[in-house]
């Protein structure tokens, strides 16, 4: 340190005789070695060291510390490329490595760009979600320690306003999609114009769908003169994609592209073909079978997590038990990814949150218990084992109906599996003692009921259905083997009906249509999308204020010119200020009938529909209940008119059919009064005693939203609650409520799952942030009414008709 580096001939400097500090000789060395450097051809067994790359000596020392001495194959591949300022598509299997693939690089342009915390913001890494740009951080903390640059996280779940001041500060920047745009719209001392790498992590997830929007907005702001690496195990190919990050002929590093299989070799996989009402035995056998192992285990959607998660934690199958979903707070998220990576053995219930990038150490088992989506998030799903060499297994729970086309699409990525059998006898049913929680606990029951009609919903919303079948699912035997007494009606609705997708959204079981489980995917985008748009994007949003809409045009026009303050246009000088992004709403236009897509005002819309109907005459036009224009009656010409009988023949038949209309609506009334009668009369009698178990959900379909939950669990909460009431249905369930006090009074698991629940067990779940449970005994809703060992009990065969429904109401009545 103080020691003058004076510059030796050839040095740059040596021209001037100034003396040169000794990063800029280096940094003069390694552009020279950088622009010619081509990796070595390497034979089998030999290794390529980190230190016989062209990397500064602040990396290499760094590097070491961490003890990351050889370089896996895509670090060998993909590091050279970047340091020569190429565009990368970085592809290589899971657990090989990629995050140092682009974090050496990183550093190493922004340290040959001399940059300082003064420049600003010179590189930006994106990930789909928080745990994974948390993990990415820190290997950045472990890599770049010797380096001046600032480095900070922006993830979301944390104080937005303390991000924010920290922003203006940051040369590396980790962050998610969604709060990136936020901090884009709302933080005026984010700078970004002079960045310099841009990298995706997970690529192909953060170019898919559910991220579109935000990912299109912010690229938008972003300066085209940069370098950019996408990574992923499955990476895109997608030549839309590629367009839309303005790539500049960038060089597709697939490493394993031509290995025999796409997962990795010491991976051991295997599917269990097995029946949806059992899967819950066979798991929780499974786990009982490997009492030892570090296990994930993967689910369709946060309720079910949830769901089994808090059953297991009451039947202790003897391990440790964790959940992770999207959900939970972010700071108990964060508990559990660290509790799950320092454990030696225990079991974590996740949803896909999990599935991608995380890097937990040593885990033995992934276990698949839902069918994932398709075979990328498969791959990524088993790659959190077998990770950097070492080994791992998997295992994939396949329904019957599902097999061949899943098996298909595995064989057809090269995916090497084959069956894994489980012997009869070691399969221990745990329905009885499911049934007898949810009976004791009505939060237990209700967290049943969500968990089928989530998984349900997903099976529905996936796009392959050659795999999925909804229809195939044994419906009542799986609602019974989660303990509820019949299953759930739920009504599957078209989201291209309109009429149902206003009635979605009014109603709080179905509002999430386009939610998701999971705050970093694609539908927290949308939530971003309404926190983007502030107050004074909404008034210029109003096109039809005509003096302000063309200065606004204006304004949006302009997306080269940056900065709030600093980039005042000089053309005219009338301008105060040029937004930052040109699509800010991220909203579409409104379709105009015969002007195609414009930006216009609700207001102007309608005005033209009138002008429209004015203009039309001899038609009747009627506005539906979307407010779209309808014709009211199209008149038929006089033939066709005569065609159909004379006037008088028509106006009796239309009498006709106007009177039988009018007898079968009567009838119906009279049929719906009668059933309310009946109701009323039961309820009294049976005073606050549960007489339902299920409800009705209409569910609609969402683009890509398969696998998610409905939108925030405390909405559901509610939403559920108003249900039950809306939707009561007696016969059939008044005989499910008796069958369950009467019969489970004699259940011999109900003494030992009764035994399982107390308090004191509850040790081996851990405290989730969850809404709180009340499994103490005794601690049940007190809609149950106490149980009488000596209660009737009435036989019947399940009602099928009006008439067997009022008998059956009739008998209860006079029997209790
Ligand atoms: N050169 C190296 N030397 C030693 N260990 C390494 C090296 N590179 C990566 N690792 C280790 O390998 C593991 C996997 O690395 P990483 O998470 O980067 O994999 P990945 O390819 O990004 O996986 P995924 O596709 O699942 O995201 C990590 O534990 C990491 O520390």
């Amino acid at each position: 340190m103080g020691r003058k580096y004076r510059a030796r001939k050839g040095h740059p400097g040596a021209k001037t005789g100034k003396a040169l500090k000794p990063d800029q000789v280096e940094i003069a060395r390694l552009e020279k070695q950088c622009a010619t450097y081509e990796p070595p051809t390497l034979a089998d067994g030999q290794t390529l060291q980190f230190s016989d790359m062209p990397l500064s000596r602040r990396t290499l020392g760094a590097l070491k510390v961490a003890k990351y001495t050889e370089a896996t194959e895509i670090q060998q591949k993909a590091i050279p490329l970047a340091l020569k300022r190429r565009d990368i598509l970085g592809a290589a299997k899971t657990g090989s490595g990629k995050t140092l693939g682009f974090l050496v690089p990183t550093l190493e342009m922004l340290y040959r760009a001399r940059w300082t915390r003064v420049d600003g913001l010179g590189a930006l890494i994106i990930s789909p979600t928080r745990e994974l740009a948390i993990q990415i951080f820190d290997v950045l903390r472990r890599i770049g320690g010797h380096h001046e640059f600032s480095a900070g996280l922006i993830i979301g779940g944390k104080e937005f306003e303390e991000e924010k001041q920290a922003l203006y500060a940051m040369n590396i920047l980790i962050c998610t999609p969604g709060r990136l745009l936020q901090h884009m719209d709302q933080s005026p001392e984010f700078e970004y114009g002079n960045l310099k790498v841009l990298v995706l992590d997970e690529a192909d997830r953060i170019l898919d769908m559910g991220f579109k929007n935000t990912v299109n907005a912010i690229l938008q702001n972003l300066p085209k003169d940069r370098l950019t690496w996408l990574f992923s195990a499955t990476q895109t190919k997608s030549v839309g994609d590629l367009a839309r990050l303005s790539l500049q002929d960038p060089e597709y590093v697939a490493v394993h592209e031509d290995a025999e299989f796409s997962t990795p070799a010491q991976l051991t996989q295997t599917y269990l073909v097995c029946e949806l009402p059992q899967k819950l035995d066979v798991l929780f056998s499974f786990l009982k079978l490997h009492l030892k192992a570090k296990m994930l285990v993967f689910m369709a959607s946060c309720k079910q997590v949830r769901f089994v998660y808090e059953i297991f934690c009451q039947l202790q199958p003897g391990t440790q038990l964790l959940h992770i979903h999207g959900r939970q707070k972010q700071s108990r998220r964060l508990d559990v990814f660290d509790k799950f990576k320092s454990t030696k053995n225990a079991v974590l219930f996740a949803t896909d949150l999990a599935a991608r990038g995380l890097d937990f150490p040593a885990v033995d088992w992934v276990v698949q218990m839902d069918c994932p989506d398709d075979t990328d998030t498969y791959i990524h799903r088993v790659g959190r084992t077998a990770r950097y060499g070492s080994k791992g297994q998997a295992l994939l729970f396949l329904l019957p109906s599902e097999q061949p086309a899943m098996l298909e699409h595995l064989h057809t990525k090269k995916i090497p599996i084959t069956e894994y059998r489980i012997k009869e006898q070691r399969i221990r049913s745990i329905q009885k003692d499911i049934q007898y929680l949810c009976f004791k606990n009505a939060e237990m029951k209700y967290l049943a009921k969500k968990c089928f009609i989530s998984y349900m919903r997903s099976v529905y919303l996936q796009k392959d259905k050659n795999v999925f079948n909804v229809h195939a699912l044994p419906a009542e035997e799986f609602a019974d083997t989660l303990g509820l007494p019949g299953a759930p009606i739920i009504t599957f609705v078209e989201k291209s009906n309109a009429k149902n997708q206003r009635r979605t959204s009014t109603n709080p079981m179905v509002a999430a249509d386009s939610s998701s489980d999971e705050p970093d995917t694609p539908q927290a985008s949308s939530k971003d999308k309404t926190r983007g748009t502030t107050r004074i994007d909404k008034i210029f949003g109003r096109q039809n204020q005509d003096v302000l809409s063309s200065h606004y045009q204006k304004l949006v026009n302009k997306p080269k010119e940056h900065s709030l303050l600093g980039d005042i246009p000089h053309n005219d000088g009338s301008d105060l200020f040029v937004l930052r992004r040109a699509d800010h709403t991220l909203e579409s236009a409104i379709m105009l009938p015969d002007k195609g897509y414009q930006p216009i005002s609700k207001q102007k819309n309608e005005r033209l529909k009138k002008q429209r109907i004015k203009s039309e005459l001899n038609q009747k036009w009627l506005f539906d209940d979307e407010g779209e224009l309808q014709h009211a009656y199209d008149l038929k010409s006089e033939s066709d008119f005569r065609r159909d009988g004379s006037v008088d023949q028509q106006i009796s038949t239309y009498i006709n059919q106007q009177r039988d209309s009018l007898a079968r609506k009567d009838q119906q009334d009279r049929e719906v009064a009668r059933d309310k009668r009946r109701e009323k009369t039961i309820k009294k009698k049976y005073g606050k005693q549960e007489t339902r178990d299920d409800d009705e959900i209409v569910v609609t379909l969402a683009d890509g939203a398969a696998g998610d939950d409905f939108q925030g669990d405390s909405d559901g909460d509610r939403g559920d609650s108003t249900e039950n009431n809306a939707h009561d249905r007696t016969g059939p369930h008044i005989k499910g409520a008796g069958m369950n006090r009467d019969t489970r009074n004699d259940m011999p698991a109900s003494k030992t799952a009764k035994k399982r629940a107390r308090p004191s067990d509850k040790g081996q779940q851990d405290d989730s942030d969850d809404e709180p449970l009340s499994l103490a005994p005794g601690s049940h809703r007190p809609r149950q009414k106490p149980r009488d060992k000596k209660a009737r009990v009435i036989h019947m065969a399940e009602p099928k008709t009006l008439a067997e429904e009022e008998d059956l109401a009739l008998q209860l009545l006079q029997g209790i």
